[in-house]
């Protein structure tokens, strides 16, 4: 008997439909490094032509997508990148801007809706002055949705002003649009114009819109030119790549219009979960497909709460010493919902009870948490 999970780990748990990996089977392929897949070529012009960019660039994964971005913008010695210090590309990507690309990161804060304050962007620009000790700014990145605080969306006015500051300092502006869809979806604003200010813009595929592999990178023909090169030498340069073109096609066809239904999803955990007592979430703070609650009762730890749920093949991330992260994707259905809500309560009980039972499932699929 074949157990349902329901897996809220992420929404980078999405699976290929049917559709897709027909399509993968049936894509017409060529070799990319050496020519261009015409599956590849006819995906990357229509990711460049939603996303009001030039050119587009297929990547193996948004961790990549990001460093060839940033390697591409800041292509000489001494360059700085400006982003957040709750920032994916600074936390998550092992420093890989700087250990591969030798780029000095300079961090300014997070605000809780994911934003960074204008005056501390501009007062980290490098003086031109100072260059006899300083690095030089080269670049701003900016995510959105911000994940670590809860897939927040940046709007498009504050992300034009970021574009205006980056312009008038002569620097680049990267988007870390690893749920950029999710964003245009919550606030009503065509992806297109959404990202408009930015030099490039990361997406990744195989998050919400459930693609098996991927990314993809757009910008100008000259930055992907560049790009172009960075991913074969970051050893990104795949041969017949429509294989994963044609399934992140379809992904991008069939999936974007299902993320509202993730948002509203999301919303539904987030209330039920507020029926919780020992749980805290702020309910206006859920604006895409992530909830995150605060445990209140220090006999509950996030680490023994994702273990109990997993006994009900229920999978959670644990996201602090305090917090859980739930995220929802469109292979998540609304009973899948209400039989984690119900879970969770029956799991909190049990914990207070002293009847829980925390030995990890040998079939168990392992509950990773990933804390700050
Ligand atoms: C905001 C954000 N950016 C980038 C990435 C990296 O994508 P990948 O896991 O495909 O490397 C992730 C998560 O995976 C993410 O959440
Ligand atoms: C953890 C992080 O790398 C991943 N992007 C996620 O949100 O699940």
């Amino acid at each position: 008997m074949v157990t349902k999970v329901v897996d809220l780990r992420s929404d980078t748990v999405t699976k290929p439909s049917e559709a897709m990996r027909a399509a993968m089977a049936a894509a017409e392929v060529d070799d990319d490094v050496l020519g261009a897949d015409p599956t590849a070529q006819r995906f990357e012009a229509e990711m460049a032509r939603i996303m009001g960019k030039e050119a587009a660039l297929f990547v193996p994964s948004g961790t990549m997508g990001n460093l060839v971005s940033v390697l591409a913008h800041c292509d000489t010695r001494g360059s700085e990148v400006i982003l957040g210090d709750n920032s994916h590309i600074h936390i998550y990507e092992n420093g890989g801007i700087s250990t591969l690309g030798g780029v000095h990161p300079r961090t300014v804060p997070n605000n809780p809706d994911g934003t960074m304050d204008i005056h501390k962007i501009v007062a980290a620009i490098r003086h031109p002055d100072g260059a006899m000790y300083y690095p030089t700014t080269r670049l701003i990145c900016l995510e959105n949705t911000h994940g670590n605080t809860g897939g927040k969306c940046l709007s498009v006015e504050y992300t034009d002003k970021v574009g205006e500051v980056g312009k008038s300092h002569g620097l680049k502006l990267h988007i870390d649009g690893a749920r950029i869809f999710n964003a245009s979806v919550a606030l009503g604003v065509p992806v297109h114009r959404l990202v408009r200010a930015a030099d490039s813009v990361s997406v990744c595929l195989s998050k919400g819109l459930g693609a098996p592999v991927g990314s993809v990178i757009v910008g100008s023909k000259a930055f992907i030119d560049k790009a172009k090169i960075l991913r074969k030498t970051l050893g990104g340069g795949m041969r017949q790549v429509g294989i994963l073109c044609a399934a992140a096609y379809l992904a991008v066809r069939d999936t974007v219009g299902k993320l509202a239904d993730d948002h509203r999803k999301a919303k539904v955990l987030a209330d039920g979960l507020t029926k919780i007592k020992q749980f805290t979430v702020d309910l206006a703070s859920v604006e895409t497909n992530m909830v995150f609650f605060d445990i209140a009762d220090p006999r509950i730890t996030p680490d023994k709460l994702c273990q109990v749920l997993e006994q009900r093949n229920v999978l959670a991330m644990p996201a602090s010493s305090k917090s859980v992260r739930l995220v929802t994707h469109y292979q998540i259905s609304d009973s899948d919902v209400q039989y984690t809500l119900t879970c969770i309560e029956k799991a909190v009980e049990e914990i207070l009870s002293g009847n829980a039972k925390f030995e990890r499932l040998t079939n168990g699929i392992t509950t990773n948490s990933y804390g700050h």
